[in-house]
C-alpha cells in the first residue's frame, strides 16, 4: 500500500508571459532542474520538487498517482479562470526508462512546487505544498514577478566548447578541428554497422519482421550542460516537436505516443525517414523543389512503406481495447523537420473513461517505432545486438493531470546529461531496420537524428 501525503494546490490565472521558451531563458532565479514541455511557446514549466517517484515502470506510475490525486485538496479560489485548459491544475511530469529489464537508469515521477503554463494566449499558475498556508506565502522563485533581484539570478549558461569524448582524454573537451571532429566520429560506428547488417541478416531469415538499434555518442563541455539552455535552442528551432527536460534528460522529440484529452486519444506515430540534405542551396534537399523530391521519394519508398506500417499496426492493436472508435487513416502524411522528413500517421480514438494517459502509455510502450515486430522478438534482439543501455532514451516523457489527461511523448532526439559529471552528455539516435535495410544510408539516418541535440550543444 502506497501512502502519500495530503497536498495542497491553487491555480489561478496569470497574465501571458509570452512564449514558454523566451520564458526559459529568463526564468533567471530558477534552478537548472526546471521541468520543461514545451511546444510552440505553450506548455508548461515546472519549478520545485513536492515529490519524487522512483517508478518501476509505467503501470507502477500510475497507481502511484491515482493515490496521490486521491490525498490532494484543490483550494482554487476561481476553478472557472482556467476551467478547461489543457495541462492547468495539479500535475506531475514523469519520464520512463526503455527496458526495466535491462538497464540501470531508473524511471522517476516528479510533482513540481510550482507550475508556470500558456496555452493558446491565456496562461496560468499552479502552486502545490503540503499545508494550505504554504500557499498563501509569496512563491519563491517568483517567475513570473520581474523583480528579481540580481544577487538570486542563476544564468542559464551555455556549455563553453563542446566535443566528443575521446577515450584518451575523456575528461577534456577534445577538438573539434581537424580529423578529430563530431562529424567523423557521428557519421559512422563500424560496429553498430554491423549489427544494422546482423539484424537485417535476421529478418531476412524471417526470424522478425522490424527491429530498431540505436547508437550512442558522449559528448564533454566545457562547463556543466544546463538543461535549460538546451532546451530553450530545441523549442525554438523545432516548434513542431514537444521540448522536455525531465531529471537530466532534455531533448525535442516529434513522436507522441499518446495524448489523452477528455474522452479524445491521439498518438503520432513516425517511422521512416529520409535526411534533408546538407547540400548547397538549390541541390536536392534545400528549398522546396527538394524538399518536395525528398518527401515523394520517402512516400514512394517500399522499405519506408513497410516500416512505418508495421509502426502503425502496433499503435492501432495496443489502442484498441481501451477505445470505443478508432480512426487509421489509410495512408501516412510526410511530417517537415528542420533536419529530417518522417511519414507520419496520427491515430485517433475515444478513449474508455478508466483509460488514462498512463494506462494507454503502458499499452503503448514499446511500439514499433522504438522497438520492432514482433515485439518480445525485437526486444530481445535489441539486448543482444545494440549492446548498450538505453536508459530513458525512446521510453515515454511526459505529463499527467489529476483527471488522467496528459501527453506521454516517445523520448527521442535527446541527451541524457551525466548526474555525476554535468559536463558529459550522452546523446542517442535509433533507425527501424527492415529487410530492405542498408548499414551505411542507416549511419546517415543517425547522425541526422543526432544533429538537433549537437545543434543545440553547439557542437553542430
Ligand atoms: C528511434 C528513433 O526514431 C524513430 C525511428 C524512425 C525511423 O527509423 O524512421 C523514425 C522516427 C522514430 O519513430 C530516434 O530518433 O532515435
Amino acid at each position: 500500500m502506497i501512502s502519500s501525503p495530503r497536498l495542497y494546490v491553487r491555480t489561478e490565472a496569470i497574465a501571458d508571459p509570452g512564449p514558454l521558451d523566451q520564458v526559459l531563458e529568463q526564468l533567471a532565479a530558477s534552478d537548472p532542474r526546471a521541468l520543461v514541455w514545451i511546444r510552440a511557446g505553450d506548455g508548461m514549466i515546472g519549478l520545485g520538487e513536492v515529490i519524487r517517484h522512483k517508478a518501476t515502470d509505467v503501470a507502477d506510475a500510475e497507481a502511484w498517482w491515482g493515490e496521490v490525486c486521491r490525498a490532494v485538496v484543490d483550494v482554487s479560489t476561481d476553478p472557472d479562470a482556467t476551467a478547461g485548459l489543457f495541462g492547468s491544475g495539479l500535475l506531475c511530469f514523469g519520464s520512463f526508462v526503455f527496458d526495466p529489464d535491462n538497464t540501470a537508469g531508473q524511471s522517476v515521477m516528479i510533482v513540481p512546487q510550482q507550475v508556470i503554463g500558456r496555452r493558446a494566449g491565456r496562461a496560468w499558475r499552479t502552486r502545490v505544498a503540503e499545508t494550505e498556508e504554504a500557499l498563501d506565502q509569496p512563491p519563491v522563485p517568483d517567475p513570473v514577478s520581474r523583480s528579481l533581484p540580481a544577487s538570486v539570478s542563476l544564468p542559464v549558461a551555455a556549455p563553453g566548447r563542446v566535443g566528443p569524448a575521446s577515450p584518451a582524454s575523456a575528461d577534456s573537451p577534445a577538438s573539434l578541428d581537424g580529423t578529430d571532429s563530431v562529424d567523423g566520429r557521428a557519421e559512422r560506428d563500424p560496429r553498430w554497422e554491423r549489427a544494422v547488417a546482423d539484424a537485417v541478416g535476421r529478418i531476412r531469415a524471417g526470424r522478425l519482421d522490424k527491429v530498431v538499434l540505436a547508437r550512442d555518442l558522449t559528448l564533454v563541455a566545457e562547463r556543466p550542460v544546463d538543461p535549460r539552455w538546451v532546451a530553450t535552442r530545441l523549442a525554438d528551432r523545432y516548434r513542431r516537436c514537444w521540448t522536455y527536460h525531465v531529471d537530466g534528460l532534455v531533448g525535442a522529440t516529434p513522436e507522441m505516443l499518446i495524448r489523452r484529452e477528455g474522452g479524445l486519444a491521439v498518438s503520432r506515430v513516425l517511422a521512416g525517414t529520409i535526411r534533408r540534405s546538407a547540400e548547397p542551396a538549390g541541390a536536392a534537399g534545400r528549398g522546396a523543389t527538394g524538399d518536395q523530391a525528398l518527401a515523394a521519394a520517402l512516400a514512394s519508398s517500399t522499405k519506408d512503406v513497410e516500416e512505418h506500417e508495421y509502426a502503425v499496426s502496433s499503435v492501432a492493436a495496443a489502442l484498441a481495447p481501451f477505445c470505443s472508435a478508432m480512426n487509421v487513416p489509410d495512408a501516412p502524411y510526410v511530417l517537415e523537420l528542420p533536419n529530417v522528413l518522417h511519414l507520419a500517421t496520427d491515430v485517433t480514438a475515444v478513449a474508455r473513461p478508466e483509460a488514462t494517459a498512463l494506462r494507454l502509455a503502458a499499452a503503448l510502450h514499446p511500439s514499433a517505432a522504438v522497438c520492432g515486430t514482433p515485439t518480445a522478438v525485437a526486444r530481445e534482439t535489441i539486448a543482444e545486438l545494440e549492446r548498450m543501455d538505453r536508459d530513458r532514451y525512446a521510453g515515454p516523457v511526459g505529463w499527467v493531470d489529476a483527471d488522467g489527461d496528459g501527453e506521454w511523448a516517445i523520448a527521442l532526439r535527446c541527451g541524457l546529461v551525466d548526474a555525476d559529471d554535468p559536463h558529459r552528455i550522452r546523446l542517442f539516435a535509433g533507425c527501424g531496420i527492415v529487410a530492405g535495410s542498408e548499414p551505411v544510408a542507416e549511419s546517415a539516418e543517425a547522425a541526422a537524428k543526432f544533429l538537433p541535440m549537437r545543434e543545440a550543444l553547439g557542437a553542430g
